[in-house]
């Protein structure tokens, strides 16, 4: 790996891939007793909260564990030719026809992917388990999630007015495994469990540098600039990409705010990653609480909303692109 130039090993031994041209400063750290915190999560910046034992409880799932307690129901597997695993709604693929999925979703049981997980090797498709945490799980496992600290949570969601916590997603991933750059809609406490992921995150504001695919497109959300090639040609904004950059290793909790961009890598020294996130609705916005001028977050949503209601008023997506070309070009340009 040292050798492979594509790869840098970081003052802590942590190995992931080398992006020189992407400019970043460290996200702050912060030990869980400080007051800063409060401060980050209400101005929508990412901090990486250390010690706070979040999910302390999941400390035990390990492969063994998880076989032995989180229920026979098959469970969803990511296979990838790749290292990569962008997500896509299959569900849009008939919007556009020549879409080829970058990768697969299957279901299958524990025992499955562990035999999977243990006999890879080099050059064979990747997996990466990402299944959403339901009550379908083995009693051990529902006491250990009733044991995470919900009461820290509890009290983020009550004093920055978030809504329901929607899902928690287990992550299981090899060495090397990426989620390219992305954002959601929703707020999240990404707490890793077992292993090391190197994060860049990129303010919403940063939406024309990072060209996210069209609403109606099965990639949706995600960023069609690859950091490990970018084509500056097509992309040529994505030059002035600036953003924050860190490690998370075991027992810390990165705050993903809404709609900020991520990209996420189990770093190749890391034997296995698991990460345990909270995904919570933001919070419910009425009018009156709009202030001008909107943030990039709410024109995100703007955005979005402008785009889903031309592919209905027009009655058919495809005509989404050519239609805002037309009212823009030669009018705004
Ligand atoms: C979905 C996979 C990703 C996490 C993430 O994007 C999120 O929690 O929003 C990762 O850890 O590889
Ligand atoms: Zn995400």
């Amino acid at each position: 790996m040292m050798d492979d130039e594509r790869f840098m090993t970081d003052s802590d031994g942590r190995i992931y891939r080398r992006y020189d041209d992407i400019k970043t400063k460290p996200i702050q750290r912060l030990n869980y007793d400080s007051r800063e915190i409060n401060r980050f999560i209400k101005k929508q910046e990412p901090v990486i909260i250390e010690n706070l034992g979040l999910v302390d409880s999941a400390t035990k799932w390990d492969l063994e564990y998880l076989h032995e307690n989180i229920g026979n129901e098959e469970k969803s597997v990511y296979v990838s030719k790749t290292h990569k695993f962008m997500y896509y709604n299959a569900s849009r693929c008939a919007v556009y026809p020549d879409f080829i999925p970058p990768n697969e979703q299957h279901n299958m049981t524990m025992t499955e992917f562990i035999r999977k997980y243990r006999t890879w090797k080099p050059g064979e498709h990747r997996i990466y388990f990402q299944q959403i945490l339901t009550d379908t799980v083995g009693s051990c496992i529902y006491n250990d999630f009733r044991n995470f600290k919900w009461s820290w949570l509890n009290s983020k969601k009550e004093r920055f007015n978030w809504g329901d916590l929607t899902s928690n997603l287990l992550l299981i991933g090899q060495p090397g495994n990426v989620t390219p750059v992305h954002y959601d809609e929703q707020q999240n406490f990404f707490a890793q469990v077992h292993g090391y992921k190197r994060v860049l995150l990129f303010d919403p504001k940063f939406f024309q540098c990072l060209y996210p695919y069209p609403f109606h497109h099965p990639c949706d959300r995600q960023s069609q600039v690859d950091f490990e090639n970018p084509d500056y040609e097509r992309f040529p904004l994505a030059k002035h990409l600036a953003g924050y950059e860190g490690v998370v290793g075991p027992g810390d909790v990165l705050y993903i705010p809404m709609c900020w961009w991520h990209y996420i890598e189990s770093t190749m020294d890391s034997q296995i990653t698991t990460s345990i996130n909270f995904w919570y609705k933001h919070q419910s916005m009425t009018l009156s609480d709009l202030r001008f001028p909107l943030k990039w977050q709410q024109k995100l949503t703007v955005s979005r909303n402008i785009e889903k209601m031309l592919g209905e008023a027009l009655g058919d997506p495809s005509e989404v692109g050519p239609f805002l070309n037309a009212l823009v070009n030669g009018r705004y340009t």
